[in-house]
């Protein structure tokens, strides 16, 4: 398995928690920054992101910020992306079942480390259930 992650200057630690993770389940991982803690704009580190996934070079993304919100807005101008801001396991578990989302928004402010390393490891495992998922995901990207 191969992820993309990137993050602004919120979301550095734990994006350096999370690759420390992923690479420990042996998952290859492309980081597209920020790795400081300088103030950034997070479309330059999230469009990078997105677009690995769109290009289908990934399976999935990764992307941290504060909020999440501002990152998940910007994966989402992607027509391939479905991107999750999701804030616990449920949600997770959720967002893969029913709207096979391919790249995961984490909200570094707004959660715990291990909450969030427990979230990838969920999004990672979960299959999407398909089915009337499928028709539903399908009619999201605009004609
Ligand atoms: O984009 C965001 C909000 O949607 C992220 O949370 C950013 O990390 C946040 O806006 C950064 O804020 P800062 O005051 O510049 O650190």
């Amino acid at each position: 398995m191969k992820i993309a992650i990137g993050n602004d200057h919120a979301g550095t630690d734990y994006k350096l928690a999370v690759i420390g993770l992923l690479r420990s389940m042996d998952i290859e991982v492309v980081n597209f920054g920020t790795d400081g803690s300088d103030s950034v704009d997070y479309p330059d580190f999230v469009h990078p992101v997105a677009q690995e996934v769109e290009d289908g070079n990934v399976d999935y993304g990764i992307i941290i910020c504060g909020s999440g919100n501002g990152a998940s807005m910007t994966a989402n101008k992607h027509q391939k992306v479905r991107a999750a801001l999701c804030w616990n396991k449920e949600i997770v578990e959720l967002a893969r079942e029913h709207n096979n989302a391919n790249v995961l928004s984490l909200p570094a402010r707004y959660i715990a480390l291990q909450q969030a390393l427990e979230m990838v490891e969920v999004f990672l495992k979960t299959p999407f259930a398909g089915g009337r998922h499928e028709r539903r995901i399908e009619k999201i990207p605009c004609i």
